[in-house]
């Protein structure tokens, strides 16, 4: 009995458990794999991915059905055609796919390490432009003209430039409101703001494909979404229909916000040396402050 009791402690006590030594490096690499882990989540929960994922779930229980029972025409044909699987889902979700290395790109882990920056001017856009945009967007809202502003930031927006027509134009309220006036050869689409100055108009953006944006909201607003799901660009909205001005930036938006919000979002921009900061920002989560997309 003693005997018994003894291999019973040994057995299922601590003196039986192997605890492996921690290191520092161990720690780092499960926060590195938990952050990739969330995003990569979040990332199928926002595409059509989550489609795929919920179909491969009914796969594989098709499968473990299938080696329970011992099919093994069914096994055989999983087996080898695994490859074409991988292959077709590669093909299917390319725009996903590249969207998310783009995304991956923008985090600007360069520039927060090494001040390629240094030559240029330290201010994005001046505090006219910041206020013209400001002015004109809520001008446009109070007579319900749609507009679609998006602010170019660090990642160049050629691509897309080039599906408007090309401008050369100081940005003042007035160009703006111009611009968008209905009916005029302009007013269709986005314009692109680069510094302060607009360079491209009628501009095309990629809509964007997220699942748990409102119903209510067309495709002026998934244009703007799609825009900042692809870029760090920051885009402003001006609604046709309900006249409010609302905000898209790092895949999310932000609904009829107010001038001084509007005001806050564009400062936050407007510094160029706040770029070298942002990694550390993320890190700290200041991005919590923005509103779901659907709110
Ligand atoms: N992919 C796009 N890129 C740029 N602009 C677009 C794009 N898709 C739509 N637009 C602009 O949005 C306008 C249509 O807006 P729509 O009414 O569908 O959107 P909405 O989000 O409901 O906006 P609103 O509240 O202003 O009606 C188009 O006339 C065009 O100017």
């Amino acid at each position: 009995m003693e005997q018994q009791i003894t291999r019973f402690v040994g057995k299922y006590t601590f003196s039986g458990w192997f605890f492996p030594e921690i290191r520092i490096t161990d720690i780092v690499e499960v926060l590195i794999l938990t952050f990739l882990l969330y995003h990569i989540m979040v990332w199928i929960r926002n595409t059509k991915a989550w489609m795929l994922l919920k179909g491969i779930v009914v796969l594989a229980v098709f499968i473990l059905v299938a080696a329970i029972f011992k099919m093994h025409t069914i096994l055989y044909i999983t087996k080898n055609s695994v490859t074409v699987m991988a292959t077709i889902a590669i093909v299917v979700f390319q725009p996903e796919l590249r969207r998310a290395l783009e995304k991956l790109g923008e985090k600007q882990f360069l520039p927060a390490m090494v001040p390629f920056e240094g030559g240029r001017e330290k201010v994005r856009f001046s505090e006219e432009t910041r206020e013209s945009m400001i002015d004109a967007a809520y001008a446009m809202g109070k007579v319900k003209t749609g507009a679609l502003i998006v602010v170019e930031q660090a990642i160049r927006l050629t691509e897309y430039e080039s599906t408007g027509i090309r401008m050369d134009c100081l940005v003042s309220s007035q160009v703006l409101i111009n611009i968008f006036e209905h009916n005029t050869p302009l007013h269709d689409g986005a314009i692109i703001v680069r510094g302060d100055r607009i360079v491209s108009a009628t501009c095309y953006l990629p809509l964007s494909d997220n699942m748990r944006i409102s119903k209510s909201l067309g495709t002026r607003h998934r244009a703007a979404l799609g825009m900042s799901e692809v870029s760090d660009a920051l885009i402003i909205v001006v609604s046709e229909e309900t006249g409010a001005v609302s905000v898209a930036q790092g895949g999310l938006l932000s609904r009829n916000i107010t001038e001084k919000e509007l005001r806050e979002k564009l400062s936050s921009i407007q510094d160029r040396r706040v770029e070298t900061g942002r990694l550390a920002a993320l890190w700290k989560g200041r991005r919590k402050n923005e509103k779901k997309t659907d709110s």
